[in-house]
């Protein structure tokens, strides 16, 4: 953002400029939330601040009631000079009364240590006595590249102004930031890193054919039922033809899941030689005993494209990287936090750079799950998903993602990581509340269609 910043400052626009922007995109959201009701304007001693200044005289001059309640002031610079062009009620922050509406201009990426106390109490008070709240940027207290809280008191809606920061979108601080509008100021922020959108999915060719439109092989191992699920998972993500490789290949529904026995690695072997397989999943519920570490060690030596999940990750551990990187055919890995620190650590920075990194390291695309999932591919990009729910945190349903990828990945989609992890939301969310993991796995049928 600073780097967009300096760049527009670079071709002659300046911050007065660049602010009366941010302040009348602020304004025209705070305007369609206010309904006629007063609204209290909280302007820091930063830019921050003058974007709130000009927020504040722009809801002036279009008939609100507005209030400023002000902390600190430069004396010099594009946000002093928004300050002396209001010229309605100011009040310090501290005796500030709370009203209906409250516009929180005190800190956005400036933000570079915790709220002092008598600060932080002011604008908990103030934004918890407000029927609606809208931050600038950012709301005041949270760490712009961590997404940590210094302090916060979460609001209803946040403005970003240009671009995303991590902490809109990373934890803790995306569940602070209400709902998160992203404005255009006119600043063009071309970078590597974005959040997910809906993926556009080709439906099958004319000529098509089962084993030439996807052809998923599902490895099997201590707890069968994991894999099963992931194979369901893979038939409804639109895959044509998904073979379940199990020690105990016993008949259960879905009939169209086609069975092979593999009684130890070397059959494995002989299984992912066809190449008509575009991807294997290994890994849920495989076990950890002697025979799990061999399939996995058959499926990595294979020229089949991986998905790595669940058991196979914790196999993986520290040998990751050197495992990963030497391998011909593409590996997608799909650790939750605690599988991610025992494959890469936890040094780093914040969830985006960890990821980059190790994705980076091991060559391969590393799908880091959570409320926050970042997917890193080995070329450096980035994506963010913000579309999940919060009933994805129940058992079984990483085995479903896992399957989906795998789906997704035999169909040829050029972000096939993307696509699943936004299927696999949607999916959830069609489905409702309060479900368990089989019951996303047909709705993934009606996902796919949407995306057609
Ligand atoms: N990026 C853009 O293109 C634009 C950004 N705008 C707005 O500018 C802010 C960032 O402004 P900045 O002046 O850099 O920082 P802040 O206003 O967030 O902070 C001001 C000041 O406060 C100090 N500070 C930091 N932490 C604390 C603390 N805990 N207690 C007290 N003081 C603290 C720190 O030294 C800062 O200098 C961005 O978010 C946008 O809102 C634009 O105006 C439009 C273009
Ligand atoms: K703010």
């Amino acid at each position: 953002m600073r780097t967009a910043e300096q760049r527009c400052f670079d071709a002659g626009i300046d911050q007065a400029t660049l602010m009366e922007r941010a302040g009348t995109a602020v304004a025209r959201e705070a305007m369609r939330f206010a309904l006629g009701r007063p609204v209290l304007v909280l302007a820091g001693p930063g830019n921050n601040g003058g974007d709130a200044y000009a927020a504040a005289r722009l809801l002036h001059s279009w008939g609100c009631d507005v209030t400023v309640a002000a902390l600190g002031s430069k004396k010099s610079g594009a946000a002093a000079d928004m300050r002396r062009r209001w010229t309605g009620p100011t009040v310090a922050l501290a005796d500030a009364a709370p009203r209906a509406v409250l516009v929180d201009g005190l800190f956005g990426t400036g933000m570079s240590r915790p709220l002092e106390t008598d600060v932080r109490e002011a604008l908990h008070r103030l934004v918890g006595a407000a029927d609606f709240s809208l931050a600038i940027d950012l709301p005041s207290g949270l760490a712009t590249d961590s997404g940590e809280d210094l302090g916060l008191a979460p609001v209803s809606a946040t403005c970003a102004l240009g671009a995303l920061k991590p902490a809109h979108v990373l934890m803790p601080g995306a569940a602070c930031c209400g709902h998160v509008r992203l404005v255009d100021i006119d600043i063009a922020c071309p970078d590597s890193t974005r959040t997910i959108a809906r993926p556009r999915l080709t439906p099958p060719a004319r000529d098509a054919h089962k084993y030439r439109r996807g052809m998923v092989a599902v490895v099997a191992g201590a707890m069968p039922g994991a894999a099963h699920l992931a194979a369901r998972a893979t038939l409804h993500a639109g895959a044509g033809y998904v073979l379940l490789a199990s020690g105990d290949p016993q008949h259960r529904s879905p009939d169209a899941l086609v069975r092979r026995k593999i009684a130890d690695a070397d059959d494995l072997a002989e299984l992912l030689a066809d190449a008509r397989i575009g991807a294997a999943v290994i890994g849920p519920g495989l076990g950890s005993g002697n025979h799990a570490r061999a399939l996995l060690d058959a499926a990595l030596a294979s020229d089949r494209p991986l998905i790595i999940d669940g058991d196979a990750l914790t196999l993986l551990g520290e040998d990751a990287v050197r495992r990963l990187s030497t391998r011909d055919a593409r590996s997608w890995l799909t650790p939750h936090e605690g599988e991610f620190v025992r494959l890469f650590g936890d040094g780093g920075g914040n969830k985006i750079d960890r990821t980059r990194q190790a994705a980076q390291r091991a060559g391969a695309t590393i799908v880091h799950k959570g409320p926050d999932t970042v997917i890193a591919d080995p070329d450096g990009n980035v994506h963010i998903a913000d579309t999940g729910t919060s009933w994805l945190s129940t058992a079984g349903t990483g085995d479903v993602l896992a399957g989906i990828c795998g789906a997704r990945m035999a169909c040829g989609d050029e972000s096939a990581a993307d696509a699943a992890i936004w299927l696999h939301a949607r999916a959830a969310r069609l489905t409702g509340a309060a479900f368990m993991a089989d019951d996303i796995v047909a709705p993934i049928a009606s996902a796919v269609a949407e995306c057609l």
